[in-house]
């Protein structure tokens, strides 16, 4: 059965680890390696996954590591790994942003297989999106399992070249943020209305999760069923008038740039 170590149990790792547990992935083929414990325990407690401080531990039990540590440490993290274990016949896996597959072997001080990976953090509930490419190292049966592990946690898209990684961090990656984002800002606003917070959160999330599954489960373009709520000269067209004036679209086409500038200038500042 094929084992997997996480690397750090942290936002990203934690999400992809529990989805993997939450289909059905055996917890016991999965280590997750933490050097402070809080984060580690509460993972193997809530899904009965192994778990270690050491990197080199989780490394030697797996043939899959992902390493899901923050940008700034996947040189150290690699090089700690090359240097104290046997990493033949590993497939290294990372989520990392800003952090290119040529930046990895360098710290792993060999050509081995490393498929970067970008996830994002509904796929801890089965709904994420991952935009997946694999260095020429990485064996067919290696790219099938790992599209396989993603699979079992959201939609994946295999790119064609690394340099769109940057785009899926734009477009799926940093996103769930910028929606959190506007819903944070309608929240606040119910409860300026008088809501209380509980029910300013149920109204807003109704209403995105309404908004998601009515883009979901029809064939009509997006920009249809926002007219269809539209009134000539009613309530929504002042709201998304004010919306558009206010320069929404443009503002969401120059974040989206920022995620794709900002993810750039952290692989070539080596982040
Ligand atoms: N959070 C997201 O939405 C998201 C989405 C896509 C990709 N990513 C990528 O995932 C990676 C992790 O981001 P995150 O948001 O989960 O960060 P995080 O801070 O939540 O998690 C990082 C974890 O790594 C642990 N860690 C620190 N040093 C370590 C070491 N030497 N060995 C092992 N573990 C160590 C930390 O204790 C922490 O638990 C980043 O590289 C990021 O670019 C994150
Ligand atoms: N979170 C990581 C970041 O903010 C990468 C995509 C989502 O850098």
């Amino acid at each position: 059965m094929t084992k997997l170590a996480f690397i750090g149990a942290g936002n990203m790792n934690g999400a992809i680890l529990s989805g993997l547990v939450n289909k059905g992935f055996n917890p016991q083929n999965i280590i997750v390696a933490n050097p402070s414990a809080p984060k580690r325990e509460a993972l193997s407690e809530q899904y009965g996954v192994l778990h270690t401080s050491s990197n080199i531990e989780a490394v030697a039990f797996a043939d899959y590591v992902i390493l899901g540590v923050k940008p700034h440490l996947i040189a150290q993290v690699c090089q700690e790994i090359a240097t104290e274990t046997a990493i033949e016949n590993k497939c290294f896996v990372s989520v990392a942003a800003g952090c290119t597959i040529e930046q990895i072997q360098q710290a792993l001080n060999g050509q081995y297989p490393v498929i970067r990976v970008m996830p994002n953090t509904p796929s801890q509930l089965g709904y994420g999106v991952s935009g997946l490419y694999a260095s020429i190292d990485v064996s067919e049966n290696q790219k099938q399992q790992t599209a396989e592990f993603m699979k079992s946690v959201g939609i994946i898209k295999w790119l064609n070249t690394e340099a769109e990684i940057d785009h899926i961090i734009a477009v799926s990656g940093s996103a769930p943020a910028y929606f959190f984002l506007f819903m944070e800002a309608m929240q606040n606003k119910a409860i300026a209305l008088g809501f209380t917070e509980q029910e300013s959160r149920e109204l807003v999330q109704q209403t995105a999760l309404g908004a998601a599954q009515m883009v979901i489960n029809n064939d009509l373009p997006i920009s249809q069923l926002r007219k269809n709520v539209t009134s000539k000269g009613g309530t929504t067209q002042a709201a998304l008038t004010t919306l558009i004036d206010g320069g929404l679209e443009q503002l969401v086409t120059n974040a989206m740039d920022s995620a794709l500038h900002r993810a750039k200038e952290m692989a070539e500042n080596s982040n």
